[in-house]
């Protein structure tokens, strides 16, 4: 019995091993330089045991070969190709899209699929791959078109009215507060407002439900990673699926499943229609009107543009597909959003005189208004304001790299590296920005490297934080809303002081999901005359 079981132990370890390691001489044999592969884990075993956060890995990653255009490493037992070269990432991000659709190749995608729950997971747009991605995301991507944007804004300000409050207490009491406590209170809200039709009131109680589902799926510990990797082994995630095993939050994605049914159900049996984001998730189910098509066609920026997808809407109703998009929205933007009014508002802290001249440019746009949050096309219009956010996300960028899957084989122009089917991209979005060739002094805060001119002056592959090209970051139109709203509605009102209560060096969290600073990032905040 005992020499069965061994038996049975050293052929499944030598069957992962041999499954693991059979690729580790893939960038050797093409000639690029690379980190080298380890079992079980591949170039970075800080993955697997948390202990750095993979936005640094990526980061010295790209810092180690800068100068190359490429260079390989293995994630678990997979080649990942890191491409450097600003104008190769063009191609992968936007000129031979076709090529590189999905961001998880099929091995990647075994990730989400095992039980019922994480199904959900499964259908996902940041999951999903090829044809299906394409009919999701050209289905909803009308529900982030500026006209539509603008009828958000009201949503956005009722929520924002709660900030100026929980601000207030903060001036009032002279104390230190830690920034995405309050930040990360004013986009669960909004988000929760727009997508589900549903005010959290995360100022008013902590402790609701919802509130605790949402902290609760955002944390992310080394039991639930070594759960999710373990799918990569060989039949593991077959295995998972047959005993309807899900990993991957179930609890709470059932939570946010069922609260975005009942919502529906109760619009479809009232007849109640607010206008927001799952309305028009509905609606999108619809034929597009002209003028929707217009503001799509008409755009003269080049990243909307570039972000353009030709392909045919579904037209048939399929309520999984508007359940599974608007809990999407909350997932992938409620972190994203309030690290980053975070960052912003430790920014202005620590540089007074970049928040007085933001301060003086929304000052005007109030005075012009009579008092009032200036209207959507002003607060569009705002250079210093937009500079401010970009960058605060380049600095301390959210999602510091992004996966491509490649789907055909492909060459890279003017080179003899190719890339075949199932090989992955990782995108180093983190390491160019901190690269001195494109921002002079990386580390430091300084909204003038998006002045129009230093725009001008490099590629716009240099500035990643939202993604480039068709599968670029959906929600960016209203990141960009909340995110202005809450800035104007607290700089019109409040100053951000330094807190010495943070960390003289920022070190990333490892365990935090998207890069959040370890300890937290406080300020304090006065009320202005
Ligand atoms: C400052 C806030 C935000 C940042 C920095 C950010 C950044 C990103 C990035 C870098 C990507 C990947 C792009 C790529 O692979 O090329 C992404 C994808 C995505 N983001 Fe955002 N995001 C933010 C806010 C939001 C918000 C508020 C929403 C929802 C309303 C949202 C929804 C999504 C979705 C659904 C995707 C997947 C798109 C797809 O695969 O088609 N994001 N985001």
């Amino acid at each position: 019995m005992l020499f069965e079981g061994i038996l049975i132990v050293a052929t499944v370890f030598l069957i992962s091993y041999r499954y693991v390691t059979k690729n580790f001489d893939r960038w050797k044999n093409i000639g690029i330089p690379y980190m080298k592969g380890t079992f079980p884990y591949g170039s970075h075993i800080e993955i697997l045991t948390q202990s750095k956060h993979i936005n640094e890995l990526f980061r010295e990653g790209y810092e180690k070969y800068r100068d190359e255009d490429f260079h390989g490493m293995f994630l678990f037992g997979k080649p990942v190709l890191v491409v450097h070269n600003t104008e190769m990432l063009r191609h992968v991000m936007v000129k031979d899209f076709n090529y590189f659709v999905d961001r998880n190749d099929s091995n990647f995608t075994r990730l989400f699929d095992g039980g019922e729950y994480d199904q959900y997971w499964l259908k996902q747009l940041t999951s999903l791959n090829g044809d299906e991605w394409k009919d999701v995301r050209s289905t909803f991507s009308p529900i982030f078109t500026s006209g539509k944007m603008k009828s958000m804004l009201r949503f956005i300000t009722e929520i924002a009215q709660s900030l100026k409050s929980e601000f207030k207490t903060h001036a009032d009491s002279g104390r230190d507060f830690e920034l995405r406590e309050v930040f990360g209170k004013f986009s669960l809200d909004s988000l929760a407002y727009c997508a589900f039709g549903i005010n959290p009131k995360s100022f008013e109680d902590e402790k609701t439900t919802f509130v605790k589902n949402a902290a609760k799926m955002f944390t992310i510990n080394l039991l639930d990673n070594i759960k999710i990797f373990s799918r990569l082994l060989p039949y593991s995630a077959e295995l998972q699926k047959m005993l309807n095993l899900s990993i991957l939050k179930p609890k709470e994605t059932k939570f946010f499943f069922d609260v975005i049914k009942k919502t529906i159900k109760h619009r479809r049996e009232t007849g109640d229609r607010p206008n927001d984001l799952i309305d028009m998730m509905i609606d999108c189910m619809k034929p597009m009107s002209g003028t929707e098509k217009d503001s799509y066609s008409e755009s003269h920026d080049q990243f909307e543009k570039d972000m353009k997808l030709e392909h045919k809407k579904i037209s048939e109703l399929d309520e999984d597909m508007v359940v599974s998009t608007a809990f999407i929205l909350l997932v992938a933007g409620y972190d994203t959003t309030g690290m980053t009014l975070s960052y912003i508002g430790y920014f202005f802290s620590k540089h007074q005189d970049i928040q007085t001249r933001l301060q003086n440019e929304i000052d005007q746009a109030y005075e012009e208004n009579e008092g009032k949050l200036p209207e959507y096309q002003i607060i569009q219009e705002l250079p210093y304001l937009e500079m401010c956010i970009m960058e605060s996300v380049r600095c301390m960028t959210p999602v510091g790299g992004m996966l491509r899957a490649c789907t055909k084989d492909y060459r890279f122009p003017n080179s003899n590296v190719e890339v075949k089917v199932n090989d992955l991209i990782l995108i180093p979005a983190y390491g160019i920005h901190k690269d001195e060739r494109y921002y002079p002094n990386p580390e430091q805060f300084n909204p003038e490297n998006f002045s129009k001119k230093a725009k001008q002056s490099r590629s716009p592959f240099t500035f990643l934080g939202f993604g480039q090209g068709p599968r670029a970051c959906i929600g960016m139109r209203f990141a960009l809303l909340e995110t202005k709203v809450a800035v104007m509605e607290v700089l019109h009102n409040y100053s951000f002081i330094y807190s010495n209560k943070n960390p003289e060096v920022l070190q990333i969290d490892p365990q935090s999901q998207l890069g959040y600073i370890k300890g937290g990032l406080y300020a304090k905040i006065e009320h202005r005359n």
